[in-house]
């Protein structure tokens, strides 16, 4: 990586303002998955064991620039203090004259984690007056929220015009892992694209089809895909206004002799529920009135093979609608594909295959699961995060 982290600079003494992304999923005050607060852990360790005074900030949830009770950071200080071994104190505020006063209080090693920094209106503005606010708390800036890296906000980017700014030590792994896949692959190298809409997937998909040897499709927006193979679909997930496209994408992949796998069969239901009648259909014979909610058996053995014979997965959303044990068969097959292939590196392209992998209890046989859900994706598009080009160049 290009930019500077934590290890080029000294920090004994320093105040360090350092973005994480703490915006982990919460049950009624409990936090359901600490996977991105244990991720931090290293940066802060490291930034503890060098004599910084650490001031953490992040976001949790979408509160729209206001005060939401439920969405304070205090439950993430209590866990992390017991994650850390050691007090990490918590105030009410991201900045201002009572922050300031707790700030001045820190010894070198002491950790303080701030508010919500999206309770105030000007953090997904990127306000440049509350970048300079957040600014004054510090004379060092880590950005180890790789996450929220394709935000442009104030705690994110626009701080980083007022600091030394550096990256901290998830960010530089997170980046170094996508960007090596991306720019210097072991072949064959695979790319598994899921999920629910070809939208969201268009930039993705076309980035890929640029560098890998297999593009494996499932999900609900394989039905659009179908559709343009000239198959019926019945109720199944169908964006008609991107089939032309589809068939662009099945061109290109032809042209650059990238090998482009479709679902065979597939599981269809008569409702989209648990109770749903549900048989396995080849992928010509989708009855009009069933909708296909995952991927079929034929089809997950076809893509373990391919998957075993890859040097490099790189994997983002899931095969079916996983949520529900009658269709999570395909997601399932292909997590654990992913977790029998030793000699393959697999890379999860964080959001919902993450959080699949983690449900299948299968994280820890994975070569790298990304933190990251729409920051892995906008990476993947080939896309500049504003987080990363704010901070300073080595
Ligand atoms: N065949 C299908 N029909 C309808 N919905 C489906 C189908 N297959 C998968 N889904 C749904 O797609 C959703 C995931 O889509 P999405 O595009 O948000 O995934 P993702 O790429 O993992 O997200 P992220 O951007 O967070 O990584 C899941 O909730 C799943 O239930
Ligand atoms: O969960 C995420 O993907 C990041 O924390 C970014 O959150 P956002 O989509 O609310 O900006």
């Amino acid at each position: 990586m290009n930019k500077k982290s934590v290890k080029d600079i000294d920090l004994k003494g320093k105040r360090v303002f350092c973005r994480v992304d703490f915006n982990v999923p919460m049950k009624d005050g409990q936090i359901t998955d600490e996977t991105r607060i244990k991720a931090a852990l290293p940066t802060i360790q490291y930034l503890v064991n060098a004599g910084a005074k650490v001031l953490l900030a992040s976001h949790l949830g979408r509160p729209k620039g206001q005060v939401v009770e439920e969405l304070r950071l205090t439950p993430v200080a209590k866990r992390l203090s017991e994650l850390l071994g050691k007090e990490v104190k918590k105030t009410d505020e991201a900045y201002g004259e009572a922050v300031q006063a707790e700030v001045a209080k820190l010894n070198e090693g002491d950790v303080l984690l701030l508010e919500n920094v999206r309770f105030y209106p000007g953090e997904e503005k990127n306000d440049p007056e509350l970048a300079k606010s957040f600014a004054e708390l510090a004379d060092v800036y880590v950005n180890d929220a790789f996450g929220a890296a394709h935000r442009a906000h104030a705690s994110t980017e626009g701080i980083a015009h007022h600091l030394p700014a550096v990256s901290g030590l998830l960010m530089e792994k997170e980046l170094d892992v996508l960007g090596k896949a991306l720019s210097n692959p072991e072949r064959p190298f695979t790319a598994i694209i899921g999920g629910a809409k070809v939208k969201d997937k268009i930039g993705v998909i076309d980035n890929l089809l640029e560098k890998v040897d297999n593009l494996i499709i499932g999900g609900g927006l394989a039905y659009t895909f179908v559709k343009a193979q000239g198959h019926e679909v019945g109720k199944s997930l169908l964006e008609a206004d991107k089939i032309e496209l589809a068939k662009e994408f099945m061109k290109k992949a032809e042209d650059k002799g990238v090998k482009f796998l479709m679902p065979v069969d597939v599981i269809v239901a008569d409702d989209f529920s648990e109770d749903a009648n549900t048989k396995v259909v080849p992928i010509e014979e989708i009855p009009a009135d069933w909708e296909a909610l995952d991927i079929g058996p034929k089809t997950s053995e076809l893509y373990a093979k391919v998957i075993e014979d890859s040097k490099l997965v790189i994997w983002n959303g899931p095969m079916g609608v996983f949520e529900l044990n009658k269709f999570a068969g395909g997601t399932r097959a292909v997590a654990e594909s992913l977790a029998e292939a030793n000699d393959t590196y697999s890379v999860i392209g964080g959001g919902d295959s993450a959080a699949a992998v983690e449900k299948f209890h299968l994280a820890d046989r994975m070569s790298h699961i990304s933190t990251g859900g729409g920051a892995s994706l906008e990476f993947m598009e080939g896309k500049e995060l504003p987080g990363v080009v704010a901070l300073n160049d080595k």
